[in-house]
C-alpha cells in the first residue's frame, strides 16, 4: 500500500534521546534516532515515552498541546534573570500529543508524549500541523449532551463522570451539557420532546443499561415522531436515529458498553466517544397486538430472567448485588411457563448462533446481512415432544426468499431474545455469544423444561468455553421475528390470529395437554423493565440505532510505527 504523503519530519527530544518525528495524515510517528546520544545530566526537560520506536494513527490523537506555551508568552519582552547553567531552568518550545493506547483486556486510556523542539516556530508548527489533520475528522462530536442517573449501580454516576470523564472531553474540547436525571424517564422525555437536538453531536447516558434504554427510547420515539411514523403499528419500517449515543458505564450489569466495546471502563468509553466511533445497534421493538410496548436492546426475557428482574427490582437498595440474591432465589424455584412462540428464522442471514466466530469490530456479517421484506409468511407447526419438524409447504417470496414461520409449543423455564450477545462482566462471552450488533437478527433461545441441576449445568456454562446451547433441552434460533402467548391466553390469541393474520399463519396449533409446570405466567423483562403484557410479538430493526463505539477488537488496530495501519 503507497505510503500517505509525509506532512512534517523534524528531529525532535524526547526524555533524554533524539527522536526522529513525523506525521502524515494517517500516522503520527517517532523512532530514536540516535540511541547512544544523552542529554546533559540534571535536565529536568519533562517526560514522556522513550525507547524504540512508536506510532500513533492520528484518527486515535486526543489533542495537541503547547507545552509551557504559557510561561513562553509571558516572557515575550520582558527581561528576566539570565540563568546560572543553561539546564538549570531553561524550558524548552515543547508540545504535549495526547493520545488513546491500547491495554489489557480492551481498555483504552490517556497517554501522551512530550517532544522538545529546538525553537518555537518549529514547535508551533507542529501544534498546527497536528490541530489541522485533527480538524479533518469530521466524525468526532464537538458538542455532547450528557444524562447522568445518580442512582444507577453503585450510586457512583456523578463522581465516575466528573472526575474521569470530564476532565478528558475537556482535554479534547468536546463541550457538554449536562443534566443529572431527577426521576426515572426524565432523560427519556427530555429527549423525546423539549431538547434541542440540533445543538449537538451526540447524547451520552452515564448510567446502566436501564438508563441507555432510557436514551433509546427517547431518541426513537422523537425520530419517528418527527417523521410521522406510527410506533403502535408492529409491521412499521422504523427510521433510524441519526444522533450517536455514548455510554458511560456506571450501572449493573452495563452488558451494552461492555458487548459493544469489550470492557465496562469509564475512561475507555469516553475514549471511543472523543475518536468519534461509530457502531449501527440492531433494535427489536415489542408490541401487544397493535400497542407499543418498549424497543429491547440486549435481552428481552421471559421465566427465569423476567422472574430474576421482578424480583430485584425490589431489592434496589442493594445495588448491583441485587441481582446475584435474586438469582439464587429465581433458580431454586425452578418454575417453568407453558406457552407458543411463534418465530420466522432468518433464512437469509448469513451466521448462525453455534457459530464458533464472533460477532467484531468491522464484523462482516453485520455489513453484509440484507434485511428483505417480509411475504408470503407460512407456518410450520412443532410439539415440544416431537422429533421431527412438522414440514410445510414452503413458498417462495419474489424476493427469492422463504419466509416460514415456525411454531414451538411447550413448557419452558426461559425465553431469551438476545439481540447482541449479551457479555457482560459475569458473563464475558454473554448469553449467546454469536449473535450480532447489527445483522438484523436476534437469537432466540429457549430453556425447556429439564431438571434444576441441569438448569445450573447450562448456566454455568455462560461462566465458562463450555457450549451452553449443548444440552437436549436447550434450542437457539436465529430470527427476525417471534409471538410469544402464554397457555392460559392462547384461546383468546387463536381467535386474534385468525382475524387479524390471514394468510400469515395457515394452521393454529390444536389444544396441549395440561402439564404439571406453575400455573399462571412469569412477566418479561425488556432490558431491565418489566413488561405489563405476556402475550408480545417482537420484530428486529436492523442498525436503527449507533453508539460511540466499534464493537471488540480482535487485535491492536496499529501494529507498526513506521506509517502502515492495519485492523
Ligand atoms: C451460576 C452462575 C450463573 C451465571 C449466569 C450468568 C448469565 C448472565 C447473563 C446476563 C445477561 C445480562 C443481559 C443484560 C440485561 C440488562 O439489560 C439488565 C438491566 O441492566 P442494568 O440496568 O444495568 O441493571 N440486567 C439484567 O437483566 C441482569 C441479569 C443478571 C443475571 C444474573
Ligand atoms: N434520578 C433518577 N431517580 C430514580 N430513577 C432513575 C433516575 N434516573 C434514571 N432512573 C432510572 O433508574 C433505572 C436504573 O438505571 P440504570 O442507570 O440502568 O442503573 P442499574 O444498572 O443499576 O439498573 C432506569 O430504569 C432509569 O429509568
Ligand atoms: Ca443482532
Amino acid at each position: 500500500m503507497e505510503k500517505p504523503p509525509r506532512l512534517l519530519l523534524s528531529r525532535l527530544w524526547l526524555q533524554n534521546r533524539v527522536y526522529d518525528v513525523t506525521l502524515n495524515s494517517v500516522v503520527f510517528a517517532w523512532k530514536e534516532a540516535e540511541p547512544n546520544k544523552k542529554r546533559a545530566p540534571g535536565s529536568n526537560w519533562n517526560t514522556g515515552k522513550a525507547a524504540g520506536s512508536h506510532g500513533v494513527p492520528v484518527c486515535e490523537i486526543l489533542a495537541v498541546q503547547e507545552t509551557a506555551e504559557d510561561s513562553h508568552k509571558k516572557n515575550v519582552g520582558k527581561w528576566h534573570r539570565v540563568p546560572k547553567r543553561p539546564e538549570e531552568s531553561y524550558q524548552p518550545p515543547a508540545f504535549t500529543v495526547f493520545y488513546a493506547e491500547r491495554t489489557r483486556q480492551h481498555r483504552w486510556r490517556c497517554s501522551s508524549v512530550t517532544f522538545h523542539c529546538p525553537d518555537w516556530g518549529l514547535c508551533q508548527q507542529w501544534v498546527h500541523t497536528i490541530e489541522e489533520q485533527l480538524s479533518l475528522l469530521t466524525s468526532r462530536p464537538k458538542r455532547l449532551l450528557v444524562y447522568i442517573n445518580p442512582f444507577g449501580g453503585k450510586q457512583q454516576g456523578k463522581r465516575i463522570y466528573e472526575q474521569k470523564v470530564a476532565p478528558i472531553f475537556s482535554r479534547a474540547s468536546i463541550s457538554t451539557d449536562v443534566i443529572v436525571t431527577e426521576r426515572a424517564n426524565h432523560a427519556r422525555d427530555h429527549l423525546s420532546t423539549d431538547a434541542d437536538l440540533k445543538n449537538y453531536d451526540g447524547v451520552v447516558c452515564v448510567g446502566g443499561d436501564g438508563m441507555f434504554s432510557e436514551i433509546v427510547h427517547g431518541l426513537i420515539s422523537r425520530t419517528q415522531s418527527d417523521s410521522g411514523v406510527d410506533q403502535n403499528c408492529p409491521e412499521e419500517t422504523l427510521v433510524p436515529c441519526d444522533i450517536r449515543i455514548g455510554i458511560i458505564p456506571a450501572g449493573s450489569t452495563d452488558c451494552i458498553c461492555y458487548a459493544t466495546v469489550g470492557a465496562n471502563d469509564p475512561v475507555t468509553s469516553a475514549l471511543h466517544i472523543i475518536v468519534g466511533d461509530s457502531q449501527p445497534i440492531d433494535i427489536c421493538s415489542v408490541h401487544h397486538n397493535n400497542t407499543f410496548l418498549r424497543y429491547s436492546v440486549s435481552l428481552l426475557g421471559y421465566g427465569f430472567y423476567g422472574d430474576l428482574l421482578t424480583d430485584s427490582e425490589k431489592k434496589r437498595w442493594m445495588g448491583p448485588t441485587r441481582y446475584d440474591f435474586s438469582g439464587v432465589k429465581t433458580f431454586l424455584s425452578h418454575h417453568c411457563y407453558e406457552g407458543t412462540v411463534s418465530f420466522l428464522p432468518a433464512t437469509d442471514s448469513v451466521g448462525s448462533p453455534r457459530d464458533k466466530f464472533k460477532c467484531r469490530s468491522g464484523c462482516h456479517f453485520c455489513q453484509h446481512s440484507g434485511h428483505l421484506p417480509f411475504e408470503n409468511q407460512q407456518i410450520c407447526e412443532e410439539e415440544e415432544e416431537e422429533e421431527e419438524e412438522e414440514e410445510e409447504e414452503d413458498s417462495v417470496s419474489e424476493s427469492g426468499r422463504k419466509d416460514v414461520w415456525r411454531v414451538i409449543r411447550g413448557k419452558f423455564l426461559a425465553i431469551n431474545a438476545v439481540s447482541m450477545s449479551c457479555a457482560c462482566p459475569r458473563s464475558p462471552k454473554g448469553l449467546s455469544p454469536a449473535a450480532h450488533l447489527s445483522d438484523g437478527t436476534t437469537d432466540l433461545i429457549l430453556i425447556h423444561k429439564c431438571s434444576r441441576l441441569d438448569f445450573l449445568r447450562h448456566l454455568l456454562r455462560h461462566t465458562n468455553k463450555n457450549d451452553q446451547f449443548d444440552h437436549p433441552f436447550v434450542e437457539v434460533h436465529r430470527v427476525r421475528r417471534f409471538r410469544f402467548t402464554a397457555k392460559h391466553q392462547e384461546v383468546d390469541s387463536e381467535l386474534d390470529l385468525r382475524e387479524t393474520g390471514k394468510g400469515l399463519f395457515g394452521q393454529i396449533c390444536r389444544d396441549h395437554p395440561a402439564c404439571g409446570c406453575a400455573a399462571g405466567h412469569s412477566t418479561w423483562s425488556c432490558d431491565g423493565e418489566t413488561l405489563p403484557h405476556t402475550a408480545i410479538q417482537a420484530s428486529v430493526h436492523r442498525q436503527l440505532i449507533k453508539l460511540f463505539a466499534r464493537g471488540i477488537e480482535d487485535q491492536p488496530v496499529f501494529e507498526d510505527s513506521t506509517g502502515v495501519c492495519s485492523a
